[in-house]
């Protein structure tokens, strides 16, 4: 991957341990939203990723280009296949706990991607300094030992609840959310 300083852990970043309650092994992680579009099983044209993690610290997800996603005739859409890098990386940093957006990614297109073709998708934290989570992600075309695709790279900021509150929809947090106190 050749990520940037700025998606580059500086010296003395952690890397993150699982945290007591994180899911089993294996079991799904289910979606943040219903309605999002990387994960949501109420979006008609998204991605539907469903993931799990192995160890509590990285995810794995699947991912088939369907016809919703072209760019070129018959070939994903490098603004799809990015949308599924961050929300692969979205749903590992979701296993720590604490929300987190996107401030930065950073895409490398290895080779096209067929409508049709399955990514498989990893995503795992390469440290963590303060509010700001180093994230790297790869998609493999076929199988999860095929060949990479696509990888990422990311900085992830740390916010509050009050974050997607003030600046989204707080009601449809709530319905979904009951663990959540938007506005604490
Ligand atoms: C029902 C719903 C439930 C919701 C439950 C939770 C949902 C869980 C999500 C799951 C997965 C979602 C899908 C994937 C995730 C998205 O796609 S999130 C959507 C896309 N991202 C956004 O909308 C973020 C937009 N940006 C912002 O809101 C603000 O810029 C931020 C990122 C919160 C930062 O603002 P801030 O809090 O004021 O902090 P700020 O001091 O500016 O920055 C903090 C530090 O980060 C650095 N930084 C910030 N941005 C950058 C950048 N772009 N480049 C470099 N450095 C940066 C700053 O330089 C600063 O560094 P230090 O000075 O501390 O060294």
């Amino acid at each position: 991957m050749t990520r940037s300083a700025i998606t580059t852990p500086p010296p003395g970043a952690t890397l993150p341990e699982p945290l007591p309650g994180a899911p089993a092994p294996g079991s799904p992680l289910g979606s943040h939203y219903s309605r999002c579009f990387g994960c949501g099983d109420r979006h008609p044209t998204g991605l539907h990723l469903s993931a799990v993690t192995p160890d509590g610290v990285t995810v794995t997800a699947e991912f088939t280009v369907g016809e919703a996603h072209q760019g070129a005739p018959g070939l994903a859409h490098g603004g799809v296949l990015a949308a599924a890098m961050d929300e692969v990386i979205g749903m590992s940093v979701w296993l720590f706990q604490r929300p987190y957006v996107t401030g930065r990614l950073e895409t490398d297109y290895l080779a096209p991607v067929p409508v049709g073709t399955t990514l498989h998708l990893r995503a795992w934290c390469t440290g963590m300094s303060g509010r700001k989570a180093y994230l790297e992600a790869e998609g493999r075309a076929g199988a999860p030992d095929g060949p990479v695709a696509v990888r990422a790279a990311a900085l992830f900021i740390e916010v509050g609840m009050e974050h997607f509150a003030e600046h989204g929809d707080a009601q449809a947090i709530l319905a979904e959310h009951h663990e959540y106190e938007v506005n604490p």
